[in-house]
C-alpha cells in the first residue's frame, strides 16, 4: 500500500486520495488518557509492529516517558480499512493537556480539520477540557467528543455527556464510549471518525499554501519542518519560498511519519507532513511561517499564530562561565522546537553572562531546564521565576521589569503594577469553602460563584499572577483530592504594595537572589528565605552572614558558623586513594555550585524563594 501511495500521481488518484484522508487532533485535560488513545489506535490500525508497541509510544521525548506526560504535540500517519470497504489515510496528532502547554495545542489545531474530545468518565469536564475545546471552536474543527475510561468502576458516561452538552454546548449523540486501556469501543471509534471528521478540502491545483506548525533541529539535515498543505501540492526537488522569511530553498525530502519518518515524493492538500530543504539558518523557519512554490507563489501567506505571552521569567547561567557562547546556541535550536520560549542576553554581577528566559509556567521552566541538560549537555544555574512589573516613577515614565533586580530605588518609584489573572477554580460543591479559604490567603479578589449543576461550582477570582503560579495549582489538588481543576489567563495590571527585597551573603548584594514581595509579607517571607539559605549553602572555613534588606534596612539576618576542622587533613597523611576519591566528589559538587564572591552558592539557593508553600511563616501575612 505504501508503495502504491507513492506512485500516486495522476490527478484523478490525488483526489481520491485527498477524499479518504481525515485530519485530527487529540484533546483532553490532563491525564484523561489522550495518548493512551492514540496507542489503541496505532495499534488497531496496525501502524506499529506488535513486537515495537510499547506505552504511550508518541511521546518519544526521554523527558516525556519518565513523566508520563505529553510536552510536544506529535503527529502520525495511519491507514484504516473501513467497514465500507475503503481504506482511510488519519492523520492523527496528539497534544499536550498541561496549562503550559496550551501553544502546542493551538499549533496542532490549526493543522487539523477535526479534534477528539477526550474526556474521563469518572472526572467529567474539567477546567482544561473546556480550555482546549474551545480553542478546537476557535480553528473551526469538526468536534467528536470520547467518553473515557469507562472500564472503571466509578465511570459515569452518561452523567459526563449530560456536562459535555451543558457546560460546552456540544451534541452528543455521535459520543464514542471508549477504554482507551482495554480497547473496549475503539473499533466504533475509528468508524466515527471516517464519518463524522471531515475530509480536507484544499484545492490541488491552487499554488501552494502549506503552514509550518512545528520544527526541529536536526544536524545532518538542517531543520525539519512539519507542514500541513492546505492548498497545491509539494514534490521532491521542488523550488520552495517560506512567505515570511523571504527565502528560498529546493525540497531535499518529504515524508510523513508513520510513526517513524517515511519518505514520499509528494504530498497534497490535506496532508500533513514533514519537509527539509538544507536550511541551515534556524533563524528563518519559523512555526506559523508559510510555505509557497517560488515558481508560482501565492497570493498570501496563511495566518500565523499569535504569539505568545510569558507568564514568568528566569535567569539562566551556565555554571562554566566560558559556556556562554554555547548556551545560546542551545537556547537558539530549542526555541526552533519550542515557539514559546523567549529568551534575550542579560548579566548578572553574581552570575556573569546568561539569558533572561519567558516561559508559559514552571513546568515549562522545569522542561526547558532538563531539556538543556539532556539535549545540550549543559550545566546551568537557574535563578527563581519572577513575573513582569510595570513600574510606573516618579518622574512619570514606564518601565517594564522581568528581574527584580532591576527594580530601581524605591524613591524613584510612584507606584508598581502587577500582573493579575483571571481565575476559574472548577470544583465539587464540598470543597467550595476550602477552595475560597486558599483563593484568599494567595490575596485572591472574589468575582463570581456558578452552580454548573447541583453539585459542581465555578469559582471566579481576580488573583496575582505571582501567586498562583508557585504552589496554589498543587495545593488546590491535594486539598480537593484532586476534584478541583484551574484555569486561568491574564487580567491586567494593577497596583499593589511591593517591596524589593535584597539578599546579602558575606555583606555582598546579589542580584540574583533579589525578590519581589507584597510588603504584608515581606518579613515572614526574607526570614523563611534566609533560614533556607542558611540550610542550602555549605559551610566553609568563615562565617558567613546572610542578611535580607528592603533597601537599606535589613529585614532578617542569620549567620552560617564556619568549619571547625578541615576534612581532609584528617585523612592527609592515611590513603591517598580516599584523599582522592574524597576531593574528586567535592569537585563534582562544586560544578553545580556558583562562587560568588567567597561563597560557593549551589542551585539550590536560587530557588530558596519557591517551593515554601509548606511553610506557614512564608504564607503568613500580617492581619
Ligand atoms: N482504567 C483506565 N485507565 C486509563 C484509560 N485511559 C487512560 N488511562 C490511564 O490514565 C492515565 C493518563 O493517561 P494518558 O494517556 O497519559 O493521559 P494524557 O491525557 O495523554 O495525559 P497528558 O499527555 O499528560 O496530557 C494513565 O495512567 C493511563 O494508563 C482507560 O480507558 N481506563
Amino acid at each position: 500500500m505504501i508503495d502504491k501511495i507513492k506512485m500516486m500521481s495522476t490527478f484523478e488518484e490525488q483526489l481520491d486520495r485527498q477524499k479518504h484522508i481525515r485530519n485530527f487532533s487529540i484533546v483532553a485535560h490532563i491525564d484523561h488518557g489522550k495518548s493512551t488513545l492514540a496507542d489503541r489506535i496505532l495499534e488497531m490500525t496496525h501502524s506499529v509492529a506488535q513486537r515495537q508497541m510499547k506505552a504511550q509510544i508518541l511521546d518519544d521525548m526521554p523527558l516525556e516517558r519518565e513523566r508520563g506526560i505529553t510536552i510536544k504535540m506529535n503527529s502520525v500517519e495511519v491507514h484504516y480499512d473501513a467497514k465500507d470497504g475503503q481504506r482511510y489515510i488519519f492523520h492523527l496528532i496528539d497534544t499536550p493537556g498541561h496549562v503550559d502547554f496550551s501553544y502546542e495545542v493551538s499549533r496542532a489545531l490549526a493543522a487539523a480539520d477535526g479534534a477528539l474530545l477526550v474526556v474521563d468518565a469518572t472526572q467529567g469536564v474539567q477546567a482544561q477540557t473546556l480550555a482546549n475545546v474551545y480553542l478546537a471552536i476557535d480553528n473551526d474543527l469538526e468536534i467528536l467528543p470520547v467518553i473515557n475510561k469507562i472500564d472503571l468502576p466509578s465511570a459515569d458516561p452518561k452523567g459526563t455527556k449530560a456536562e459535555i452538552e451543558d457546560d460546552i454546548g456540544i451534541d452528543t449523540s455521535d459520543a464514542a464510549d471508549v477504554s482507551a486501556k482495554t480497547g473496549l469501543g475503539v473499533a466504533d471509534l475509528l468508524e466515527k471518525i471516517v464519518k463524522i471528521i471531515p475530509a480536507p478540502t484544499g484545492d490541488l491545483n491552487a499554488p501552494l499554501q502549506a503552514l509550518i506548525f512545528d520544527s526541529k533541529y536536526d544536524s545532518y539535515r538542517g531543520v525539519v519542518l512539519s507542514i500541513r498543505v492546505k492548498e497545491g501540492q509539494i514534490h521532491l526537488g521542488d523550488k520552495i519560498r517560506l512567505m515570511n522569511a523571504g527565502a528560498d530553498y529546493e525540497v531535499t525530502e518529504l515524508g510523513v511519519f508513520s510513526p517513524d519518518a517515511t519518505p514520499r515524493k509528494e504530498l497534497i492538500a490535506g496532508d500533513v507532513g514533514y519537509l527539509t530543504a538544507s536550511i541551515k539558518d534556524i533563524h528563518i523557519a519559523r512555526s506559523g511561517d508559510t510555505v509557497t512554490n517560488a515558481d508560482r507563489p501565492a497570493q498570501k501567506a496563511l495566518q500565523g499564530y499569535r504569539p505568545m505571552t510569558p507568564m514568568v521569567y528566569a535567569g539562566i547561567y551556565p555554571t562554566d562561565n566560558g559556556k556562554y557562547n554555547e548556551l545560546r546556541d542551545a537556547l537558539d535550536k530549542l526555541s526552533l522546537n519550542d515557539a514559546s520560549l523567549e529568551y534575550e542576553p542579560e548579566t548578572s554581577t553574581a552570575l556573569g553572562f546568561g539569558f533572561r528566559v519567558g516561559f508559559l509556567g514552571l513546568l515549562h521552566m522545569d522542561v526547558v531546564q532538563e531539556r538543556l541538560e539532556r539535549e545540550f549537555d549543559l550545566e546551568i544555574v537557574i535563578t527563581a521565576p519572577t513575573v513582569t512589573y510595570h513600574v510606573i516613577k516618579t518622574d512619570g515614565s514606564e518601565e517594564d521589569i522581568s528581574n527584580p533586580s532591576d527594580i530601581p530605588d524605591a524613591s524613584s518609584i510612584k507606584e508598581i503594577r502587577e500582573p493579575f489573572v483571571n481565575a476559574t477554580i472548577m470544583v465539587p460543591e464540598q470543597y467550595v469553602g476550602t477552595v475560597m479559604e486558599l483563593a484568599q490567603a494567595k490575596r485572591g479578589i472574589f468575582d463570581t460563584m456558578d452552580y454548573l449543576d447541583k453539585s459542581r461550582v465555578n469559582v471566579k477570582y481576580k488573583m496575582p499572577l505571582s501567586e498562583i503560579i508557585f504552589d496554589f495549582f498543587d495545593k488546590i489538588k491535594s486539598s480537593t483530592k484532586g476534584y478541583a481543576s484551574l484555569d486561568y489567563s491574564l487580567a491586567g495590571f494593577f497596583v499593589s504594595d511591593l517591596k524589593k527585597i535584597d539578599i546579602l551573603l558575606n555583606g555582598d548584594k546579589v542580584d540574583a537572589l533579589s525578590f519581589i514581595s507584597h510588603k504584608d509579607f515581606a518579613d515572614n517571607r526574607a526570614r523563611v528565605v534566609t533560614g533556607k539559605l542558611k540550610k542550602v549553602i555549605p559551610r566553609q572555613n568563615f562565617e558567613i552572614p546572610i542578611q535580607a534588606a528592603i533597601g537599606s534596612k535589613i529585614i532578617a539576618r542569620t549567620n552560617i558558623k564556619a568549619y571547625r576542622k578541615d576534612v581532609t587533613v584528617k585523612i592527609h597523611t592515611g590513603d591517598p586513594d580516599r584523599r582522592a576519591k574524597l576531593l574528586d566528589k567535592q569537585r563534582a559538587g562544586k560544578a553545580r555550585m556558583k562562587s560568588i564572591g567567597r561563597v560557593d552558592v549551589p542551585q539550590e539557593a536560587f530557588m530558596a524563594i519557591l517551593k515554601n508553600s509548606d511553610d506557614e511563616q512564608y504564607n503568613k501575612g500580617l492581619s
